[in-house]
């Protein structure tokens, strides 16, 4: 699908109430994501996902995150969050992406970590397999967290990439700084976590809206900006 066919899409992720998911839903965020990863603060048990999941009832498109997962944790997340997308926060290589996707006939969002231009010479190989990028803010070497960290990257290093998957963009992003980023790069949907919190794991209802309504003002521009959209218009 062209680039400017597809719908901008907005995710809010890392949500473990009902308060939050109401916001992020009745907010029109496209992905509502549920973390399962012991050391976040936004785990979700196994046994408290299904309660919340059901209350998405076909408002959003759910995304399961994990990190490393094997087979068996992905079987047990996968029936407990019955999610429509898993994404794969990890060390996951290409042919462990592809093998997942096969097995288990979901689509996967890859998160790749950025810090340098070199950081994205792996893009095509996951490009490939993957149904979704997604571009993180590289975390220091021992950071608890491999994502979720609520830091931003250069966000110029992920200008002008096409690759014929949907790219999101995430790390630090805010309902302040969304319009920056989104000025500077064109992609098909941007994700954020911390930066809709007032603690870490605890969501704002109000900065939920917010970063809804300012990502969706921010998309809107930054394409009728692109030179490629404007080339085409022309
Ligand atoms: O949110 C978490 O706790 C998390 C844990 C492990 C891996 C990824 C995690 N979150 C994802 O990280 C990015 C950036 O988040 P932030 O906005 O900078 O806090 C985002 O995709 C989250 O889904």
């Amino acid at each position: 699908m062209a680039r400017d066919d597809r719908r901008f899409e907005v995710k809010i992720c890392g949500i473990r109430t009902a308060d939050a998911l109401e916001a992020a839903l009745e907010a029109g965020a496209d992905l509502v994501g549920f973390v399962h990863f012991p050391k976040s603060p936004r785990h979700l048990a196994l046994a408290d996902a299904p309660a919340l999941v059901a209350r998405v009832a076909g408002r959003a498109g759910k995304v399961a995150l994990l990190v490393d997962p094997d087979d068996a944790l992905l079987q047990d997340v996968i029936a407990a969050f019955s999610p429509d997308i898993l994404q794969l926060h990890g060390h996951e290589t290409p042919a462990r992406v592809a093998d997942i996707k096969a097995r288990f006939g979901l689509p996967v969002m890859k998160a790749l970590p950025v810090a340098r231009r070199e950081d994205l010479a792996v893009l095509p190989a996951y490009a490939a397999v993957a149904d979704r990028i997604l571009f993180d803010a590289k975390p220091d070497p021992g950071a608890l967290l491999p994502g979720g960290n609520g830091r931003p990257f250069d966000w110029a290093l992920v200008a002008g990439l096409d690759v014929n998957r949907p790219l999101m963009l995430s790390g630090g992003l805010t309902a302040d700084n969304v319009p920056q980023a989104l000025g500077l790069v064109r992609m098909d949907g941007v994700d954020v976590s911390s930066g809709v919190e007032d603690a870490p794991g605890v969501k704002s209802p109000d900065k939920i809206r917010a970063f809804v309504a300012a990502a969706r003002r921010a998309a809107s521009t930054s394409s009728l900006q692109d030179p490629l959209s404007k080339a085409r218009a022309s």
